[in-house]
């Protein structure tokens, strides 16, 4: 579950100390930052002696040469500094967004059941955005700055201190202005992240329901639940402009005032003669050398504020209880199934209340009852999706969580009442998850048991066709026969269906029937079914209501075993 946490930049530190570069990583960026500085820091300085000479007639063309070279090579390696930093903060990103996400498939499902995939999606993708580039370009900036404002007040105040004081001044001046503007961007920055990721998480859910909201007439309504999504991103988003536009002119502000500031008091000492004009022009270049990173401070500052409030969202992330599915005794066989005394509580709400059924490992069982009585419930506990109830459901003789969940889930195949398809070919599709590959004929031969030998037929890539949540390719009951297939394959010794014939024709579904009573002869298949027709075909009846078990049957119908 998710726990509230004070996050600041050691916060952001935490985040991302598993997946920062590494000491030499950040020795050779503070080399080629120290390299560019100092190549940067003696062009003004060149200058300063190539206008002085020239001023006293004593110009030498290997002063133009040296200075030329300094110019490349200052380039060169800030072209390199740009790259190297953008290699770093990519690599992190990566390493980042992977450890989210795989920390969110392998999350408690109760977890996730609160969460949109949608917002969750935005926050893996858009906010470790604002982490890199802190790593990619603001740290540099931030070191370089450093140096550099270090590295030119040293220089400037061996070349005229009285200058330096001036500026100096100035510089202080500036970033006092500038601190509380950084300071307020942590919770600008949080608040945008929260409004961007609820409209992803809204368009996202619009688009995907497209026909039902043009069907309903929505499509107005729609729109201003977007609109008013819409201005509460772009509110932020110009909180965010105001802030940053501000830090822009001060900045400059502080280097045009320290400019007249140099001017005036550079026209007294010029005309006293105890300054050179060699001199006032290397403090001119210094002065604009500062901009930059004056400016870059500036913006690592608010950048760090803004990565923090991302930081913590994505802490929160990190924060959701994982499932254990290693660790345990490795389950070989399902030779006996019991469910004890199991009891589902959600939010308070009673969802399956003290249930006790022994399943017997061959044979067709069937959950029965109505709508909202608990069957999806119960099924989703067998597969140990809950942890609190992982000691009411007995294998052999053992509690699941006596067991590594995953050598459980090997033997289990769930499918579930809407049929989830993934991006990814039909063969991409059949196979999630197996670790021993099938055969294409395999393949071949199981979705012509489902009876979907036809429909492979039609479509000329075969099991290469592409498939995905939102291609029509596949209609309801053929999605259903698909993920019948997909069960198959897995070689089940348990095989749990939730409504699997719900949206087949009578002919389709006496089939399915058939091959699931074939399949009953030697493992445990396992339904939820509202048709009345079907419970005649069961061996076993679990019958629930309102989420506790009852021994008669609602509908009267008598299944084949009792
Ligand atoms: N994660 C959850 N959070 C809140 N309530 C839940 C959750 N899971 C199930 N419920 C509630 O528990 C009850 C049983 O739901 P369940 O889906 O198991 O019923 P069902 O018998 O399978 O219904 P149907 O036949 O309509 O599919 C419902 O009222 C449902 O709203």
């Amino acid at each position: 579950m998710r726990t509230e946490t004070a996050t600041s930049p050691s916060g952001l530190m935490q985040l991302l100390k598993p997946h920062r570069p590494s000491n030499k990583q950040f020795s050779i960026m503070g080399l080629l930052v120290l390299i560019t500085a100092v190549f940067e820091l003696a062009i003004p300085l060149l200058s300063k002696f190539m206008i002085d000479n020239i001023s006293q007639s004593t110009f030498e063309v290997s002063m133009i040469a040296a200075l030329v070279a300094i110019v490349l090579l200052a380039a060169i390696f800030e072209g390199g500094l740009a790259w190297y930093g953008s290699h770093l903060g990519e690599t992190t990103n990566k390493k980042l967004r992977f450890s989210v996400f795989s920390h969110l498939l392998h999350a408690q499902q109760s977890a996730l059941n609160n969460e949109h995939s949608a917002e969750l999606s935005a926050r893996v993708v858009n906010d470790s955005m604002s982490i890199k580039s802190i790593l990619a370009e603001d740290l540099i900036g931030f070191i370089s700055g450093l140096v550099s404002i270090f590295a030119v007040v040293i220089i400037m105040f061996f070349l005229d201190w009285r200058l330096t004081l001036v500026l100096v001044a100035c510089i202080v001046a500036g970033i006092v202005l500038i601190t509380p503007l950084a300071m307020s961007m942590r919770g600008i920055g949080m608040a945008m992240q929260e409004a961007e990721a609820q409209l992803i998480a809204n368009v996202s859910e619009w688009l995907r329901s497209a026909k039902t909201i043009k069907v309903h007439n929505a499509s107005s309504q729609v729109l201003t639940s977007g609109q008013t999504l819409l201005d509460n991103a772009y509110h932020h988003a110009m909180r965010q402009a105001r802030v940053l536009a501000l830090i822009g002119p001060i900045s400059n502000l502080i280097l045009m005032v320290s400019m007249i500031a140099i001017l005036a008091t550079s026209a007294i000492w010029l005309a006293d003669g105890s300054l050179t004009l060699g001199t006032v022009t290397a403090f001119l270049i210094y002065l604009f050398g500062l901009a930059f990173p004056i400016m870059a401070m500036g913006m690592f500052f608010s950048n760090v504020q803004r990565a923090s409030g991302a930081a913590e969202r994505m802490q929160k992330l990190l924060q959701i209880v994982k499932e254990n599915t290693e660790n345990g005794d490795s389950l070989a066989h399902i030779n006996h199934l019991e469910v004890k005394a199991l009891t589902y509580t959600v939010d308070e709400k009673t969802v399956l209340k003290n249930i006790n059924w022994q399943l017997p490992t061959t044979g067709l069982s069937m959950i029965i009852g109505e709508s909202g009585s608990g069957k999806s419930s119960f099924i989703q506990q067998l597969v140990g999706l809950y942890p609190e109830t992982l000691d009411s459901v007995h294998i052999n003789n053992k509690p699941l969580s006596a067991y590594c969940l995953n050598s459980v889930r090997a033997k289990i195949a769930w499918l579930e009442q809407q049929p989830s398809i993934f991006i990814g070919s039909v063969r991409d599709n059949l196979c999630i998850g197996l670790i021993q590959k099938p055969s294409d004929q395999d393949i071949i031969d199981v979705l012509s048991r489902v009876g979907l030998g036809e429909w492979l037929k039609k479509h000329d890539a075969g099991l290469d066709l592409l498939l995905s949540e939102q291609l029509n390719t596949l209609s309801g009951g053929e999605r259903q026969r698909f993920a019948l297939a997909r069960a198959l394959l897995r070689d089940p010794e348990l095989l749990i269906l939730d409504e699997p014939t719900s949206a087949l024709d009578k002919e389709s579904e006496q089939s399915i029937m058939q091959l699931l009573r074939s399949l009953a002869n030697n493992i445990c298949v396992l339904m939820v079914t509202h048709n009345r027709r079907l419970i005649e075909e069961s061996d076993h009846v679990l019958c629930l209501k309102e989420g506790t078990q009852i021994s008669t049957n609602p509908y009267g119908i008598p299944a084949r075993g009792q």
